[in-house]
């Protein structure tokens, strides 16, 4: 399986890493059978086609009288010959020249073609006066105008939301082929990484990216299974990723990709499997690593927490969704007011850490005043990121600016 991702290292785009990404990478997890509403949040793994007309007949959008348009007399006067309630037919077609009592999404008599609404009109005796202005056709539902038998309703690798469940429904089923839980294995690297809540010795901080790393995986319907903090030992990360990759389809883990003496997690995933090392044209976020332990897929993001979320988001994120079963790993962007001013040198693209907020109706970016990759601050204050392209200049306040919030990241 070496040379998947087939990688140099030279400074690539985002656009060319996800272009290699997408198209090299396969789901990484068997399907199975699950109810319905055990399926919310997975991902589908087969085209569902419907067997049957939603609606299946023709029916009633109000509660009112049905009829025959032609019947319509000057007057709109007609005789109640009938009453049709939901779930209960009339029985036989409707007589010429007379009208039905009718209940929203009660099944159109045959030979009925349109409802008036009950507000529209009145009683009188056993008659019913219709308004005369209405069109043949008005306040009818037709069987099938929403899904035609045959029609495929839902597409393989579309993650089920509330509403794709009830399209499930609606078409009669009560389980769904989706894919499984993608199993995901999370470390931090490094000696000077302290699990919170110990003792933090000198020049120790604590480890913030396993818990950023693994949120980020649970959240995108990953099981994550939490290994620790690993020393900047290359026998023992070895040892570590071999028997993660046993139980797990990816492995992900953040520090010691840099090009410096003490990055031990390159050659650690190197001395069994293989190992792509991009530097991307980011900031913040230039080295990530990718390749295969043992056959698993494996990400390398860099050490800097910040860093850890914007290449998660970028790289990792569509990487991930793409293992999981899911076609569509794009990420949405809106286009926002920058409400700063920035200094841009073209060349790499930068993401900066911004909160939106309303001004006379428009959507106005603020930026977080530091830029540095290592303060955590700066994503818990904002709501997303904007984007600032390679060939960007500098930005003006009153300036265009694309921004992604956090939300579309977890979906
Ligand atoms: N000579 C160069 N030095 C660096 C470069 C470079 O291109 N040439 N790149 C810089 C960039 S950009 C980043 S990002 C880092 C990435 O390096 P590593 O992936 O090897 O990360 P570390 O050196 O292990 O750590 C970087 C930084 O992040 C802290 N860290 C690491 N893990 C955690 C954690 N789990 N929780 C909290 N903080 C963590 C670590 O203590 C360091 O401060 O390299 C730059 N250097
Ligand atoms: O990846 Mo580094 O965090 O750009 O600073």
């Amino acid at each position: 399986m070496s040379g998947r991702f087939d990688m140099d290292d030279s400074l690539i785009t985002v656009a060319e890493a996800l272009a290699r990404l997408e198209s090299r990478l396969s789901p990484a997890v068997a399907v199975e059978s699950v109810p319905l509403p055990g399926a919310l949040s997975r991902i589908l793994a087969e085209d569902v086609v419907s067997g049957v007309d939603v609606p299946p007949h023709d029916n009633s959008a109000m509660d009112g009288w049905a009829f025959r348009h032609a019947d319509l007399t000057a007057d709109g006067r007609l005789p109640v010959v009938g009453r049709v309630a939901a779930g209960h037919p009339l029985d036989g077609p409707l007589p010429s020249g007379g009208a039905v009592r009718i209940f929203t999404g009660a099944p159109m008599p045959e030979g009925a073609d349109t409802v008036a609404m009950q507000e529209d009109c009145r009683e009188d005796g056993g008659a019913v006066v219709l308004p005369t202005r209405l069109k043949a056709g008005d306040n009818a539902r037709a069987a099938g105008e929403d899904v035609a038998k045959g029609a495929v309703v839902l597409h393989a690798g579309t993650r089920l939301r509330p509403q794709e469940l009830g399209m499930a429904a609606a078409v009669g089923l009560t389980e769904l082929l989706v894919y499984r839980p993608l199993r995901a294995a999370v470390f931090s690297t490094g000696d000077e990484i302290r699990e919170p809540g110990t003792e933090l010795a000198p020049g120790c901080i604590f480890d913030t990216n396993r818990f950023t790393a693994g949120g980020l995986l649970t959240s995108l319907g990953a099981e994550v299974t939490d290994l620790g903090i690993l020393p900047d030992r290359r026998d023992v990360i070895a040892a570590a990723l071999a028997e993660a990759a046993r139980t797990h389809d990816l492995i992900l883990t953040s520090g010691g990709v840099s090009v410096g003496d003490e990055d031990h997690v390159k050659p650690a995933v190197m001395s069994q499997g293989s190992l792509h090392f991009w530097r991307l044209a980011i900031k913040p976020g230039r080295p990530v690593a990718l390749g295969e332990v043992l056959g698993t897929p494996f990400i390398g993001l860099p050490g800097n927490p910040v860093a850890v979320m914007v290449t998660f988001m970028l790289v990792a994120r569509p990487m991930v969704l793409r293992l999981m079963g899911a076609s569509q790993t794009g990420l949405a962007r809106f286009p926002v007011e920058a409400g700063f001013s920035f200094k841009h040198k073209p060349g790499r693209r930068e993401y900066l850490r911004a909160r939106l907020a309303h001004a006379d109706g428009r959507l106005v970016a603020a930026k977080f005043p530091s830029d540095g990759s290592g303060v955590l601050t700066s994503m818990t204050w904002s709501d997303g990121l904007v984007d600032i392209a390679e060939d960007r200049g500098d930005i003006a306040p009153g300036d265009t600016v694309d921004f992604i919030p956090y939300a579309e990241v977890l979906r």
